[in-house]
């Protein structure tokens, strides 16, 4: 898989071949373990479809968040708040390795700087695209913006459902977790309550 910043994220035709076989062999084991036939038509080919998903689901190990940040970084005499707000975010509970998925909104204050709006989610896709705790990945985002970018202020608020509490466990259908990380202008009440106030508001 490749880590070059203008492609920014997998593309599907760049498995790694190694990786690939020696998780469609712990596949296999897994369909018998659990007692199913993996040597059954339905099966045959699921190992191998299940370990590219996986590899896919983890990508995020080979992105470097800073790189895709640098890669859109323009000198631009601009210091109101920027807010990319209802972002999707997939990604994988460490506990469990089931999903976790919502919206993640994240907003800076530049300081000399923008970035290239679309980095923002790029940024949010190589943290989330790995085996992940929610408070990680907020945290993870909001320190990747701010030691490269270097605003005046990094906001990141996330909302997910975590199909561990859901389809397993406790079984909660409808909870979901907010996480927030903030650092700078976003740490003054009055710079905060802004950014929460827009990306609860309807603009459009
Ligand atoms: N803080 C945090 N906890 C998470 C996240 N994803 C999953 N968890 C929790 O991780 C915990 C793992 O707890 P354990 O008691 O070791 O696992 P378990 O026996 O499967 O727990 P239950 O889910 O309560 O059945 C659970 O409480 C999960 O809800 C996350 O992103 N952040
Ligand atoms: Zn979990």
């Amino acid at each position: 898989m490749s880590k070059n910043p203008e492609i920014g994220y997998h593309k599907t035709d760049s498995y790694n071949e190694d990786s690939i076989k020696a998780i469609s062999e712990s596949y296999q084991k897994i369909l018998t373990a659990i007692g199913e036939n993996p040597h059954r038509e339905g099966l045959l080919k699921t190992p191998e479809r299940a370990a590219k998903a996986l590899q896919f689901l983890t990508h995020g190990y080979d992105l470097d968040a800073s790189e895709i940040l640098r890669s859109a970084m323009f000198k631009e005499d601009y210091s109101q708040m920027v807010i990319v707000k209802d972002i999707e975010v997939y990604s994988m509970c460490e506990h469990h390795m089931l999903p976790f998925f919502g919206k993640a909104h994240i907003a800076y204050i530049p300081n000399g700087h923008i970035v290239g709006l679309s980095k923002i989610p790029r940024v949010v896709d190589a943290f989330a695209r790995r085996l992940q705790v929610q408070e990680r990945l907020t945290n993870e985002i909001r320190d990747c913006i701010q030691d490269t970018l270097k605003p005046a202020g990094v906001a990141v608020v996330i909302e997910c459902k975590h199909m561990c509490m859901s389809m397993r466990g406790i079984q909660k259908q409808n909870s979901s977790t907010t996480t927030s990380a903030f650092t700078g202008e976003f740490e003054n009440d009055k710079t905060r309550s802004e950014f929460l106030r827009l990306i609860t508001a309807h603009l459009a």
